[in-house]
């Protein structure tokens, strides 16, 4: 068996005791633990501007993983990071066309760090390894390292949503960054229309179509494409909710609420959350249900993210007056109806949180998956489970739809009737809900969605992966 060399831009830096807040790190941190290897990215860290590139990574090993680490330049980061991968394609592809900045500039940082990554990585490469890649980051990574000669099997998963082609052809190249998927040999998404939406683009641009087998030919290269819904481990997590009452912040948290109902949210500062509408739904809430007022406390937990990207600066203000706003009306002498904190909470503590809370509030205006949708259902109590208020517009809609209440975060007062309807649902339709979300996670988690994608990678033909015996 070859290697397993997972390439991301997010790489939890190796420290014991930092939790990494984004979904991407917190998957495959385990799964790379499981089954070991390489795992190439950026650092973290920053060189000045006028520095000239790294020559050779950082090579950190622990437990059964060695961490191939690559410093960036200011400016490198500043056009692949913060402006083509997060001012074009993160808004593009969550269908926030309104928000996309596309600059040359960008772009041409984008493929300059692509390319840098491929040299770097490609001298560490062994012939039987599989390298699997992940996100818009990286999209050109597979063409650079196939242009080095490279003939290993080659992955690749995106972790957020592929739009509809009227959306994606508003990307100046999207041209081009099709052809990129096509270097691949597996290109996998998180749900079953992201594949329709490839496919639709396929067919319309000309580019390619579906062969009888379910593979796809893409610029004339065969590849095989799927839905690999990316999961949670889910019986770690579970453990860590049952343990998690004698946390400290646990404690305190539940000390402080003096049995009022909790609810929760937590999400990275991004405009793709929907936290101002959230904030907005809650306010209706309150207005349209006075007997809850001061019977019921939200905990908005939500690290700062992205700074320098003017798109987030510019809602963390918004999103702050917004708190505020809502705080100033509605607060009482002693109750204050939103506790919004921007700090990142470690996942011990996170688990006893969402245990704690009656209603998870998982309302995005688009989202890849949402780990957190999947965090809260293994955290609850079996006996006294709480329930899911989650956006129809997130990934991990396709799977909890069976037991979550389901909102649309557009329409503000929907999603507070659903608020209420949540808080007020009686205790067998709470178990009867989670109970069906529960088994659904236990049965496809995170080290089934690393099999599954590794299997197709590895045995592309004979491979059916678990997601579609399960749906
Ligand atoms: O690395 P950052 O810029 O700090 O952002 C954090 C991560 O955000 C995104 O996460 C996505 O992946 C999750 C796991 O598959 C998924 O549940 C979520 O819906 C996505 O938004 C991003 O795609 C990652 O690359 C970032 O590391
Ligand atoms: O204070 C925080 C906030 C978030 N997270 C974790 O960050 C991940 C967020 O992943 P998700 O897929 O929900 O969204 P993303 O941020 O990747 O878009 C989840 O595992 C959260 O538990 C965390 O550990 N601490």
């Amino acid at each position: 068996m070859g290697r397993l060399v997972v390439v991301s831009n997010r790489v939890p830096t190796p420290t014991p005791g930092t939790p990494p807040a984004g979904g991407l790190a917190v998957a495959l941190a385990g799964a790379m633990q499981e089954r070991g290897g390489i795992w190439f990215g950026w650092s973290g860290r920053t060189l000045p501007a006028t520095s000239a590139a790294q020559e050779e990574p950082e090579m950190v090993e622990q437990g059964r993983v060695t961490y191939a680490l690559v410093d960036l330049t200011e400016r490198d980061l500043n056009d692949y990071y913060a402006g083509f991968s997060n001012r074009m394609l993160w808004p593009l592809l969550h269908y926030r066309m309104d928000l996309a900045d596309f600059t040359r500039v960008a772009l041409a940082g984008y493929y300059r760090v692509n390319q840098l990554f491929a040299r770097l990585l490609a001298p560490k490469v062994e012939p039987d390894d599989l390298i699997w890649v992940h996100d818009y980051h990286l999209i050109p990574m597979g063409g650079e390292l196939r242009a080095k000669g490279l003939t290993n099997r080659l992955g690749f998963f995106l972790h957020i949503p592929f739009p509809p082609p009227d959306i994606l052809t508003v990307l100046p190249n999207h041209a081009d960054i099709v052809r990129g998927l096509a270097a691949y040999d597996v290109v996998g998404f998180q749900t079953p229309s992201d594949v329709e939406n490839f496919e639709t683009y396929i067919r319309r641009e000309k580019v390619g179509h579906r062969l009888s087998d379910g593979r796809f030919v893409v610029h004339g290269r065969a590849i095989k494409v799927g839905a690999y819904p990316v999961g949670i481990e889910t019986k770690a997590f579970t453990e860590a909710a049952e343990h998690a009452a004698k946390n400290p912040l646990v404690k305190r948290m539940k000390e402080s609420l003096l049995g009022r109902q909790l609810i929760i949210g937590v999400d990275r500062l991004d405009y793709s959350k929907g936290i101002a509408e959230r904030i907005q739904a809650y306010e209706t809430f309150l207005t349209l249900d006075e007997e809850w007022r001061g019977r019921c406390t939200y905990l908005q937990v939500t690290p700062k993210s992205r700074e320098d990207v003017p798109e987030y600066a510019a809602m963390e203000r918004e999103v702050a007056e917004l708190a505020g706003r809502v705080n100033g009306a509605h607060s009482d002498l002693d109750w204050t109806p939103i506790r919004y904190v921007n700090r990142t909470v470690g996942r011990n503590a996170l688990a006893g949180l969402y245990r704690l809370a009656r209603v998870g509030l998982v309302t995005p205006l688009r989202d890849g998956m949402n780990l957190v949708a999947k965090e809260y259902v293994a955290a609850q109590d079996p006996a006294d489970p709480g329930v899911l208020l989650l956006s129809r517009f997130a990934g991990a809609a396709h799977e909890l739809d069976i037991g979550a209440l389901l909102t649309n975060p557009y329409d503000v007062d929907g999603t507070a009737g659903a608020l209420a309807r949540a808080l007020e649902m009686p205790l067998d339709e709470r178990v009867d809900r989670w109970r069906r979300m529960y088994d659904r996670i236990s049965k496809f988690d995170v080290t089934d969605w690393r099999k599954a994608f590794i299997g197709a990678l590895e045995e592309p033909e004979r491979t059916t992966p678990k997601i579609a015996a399960v749906r």
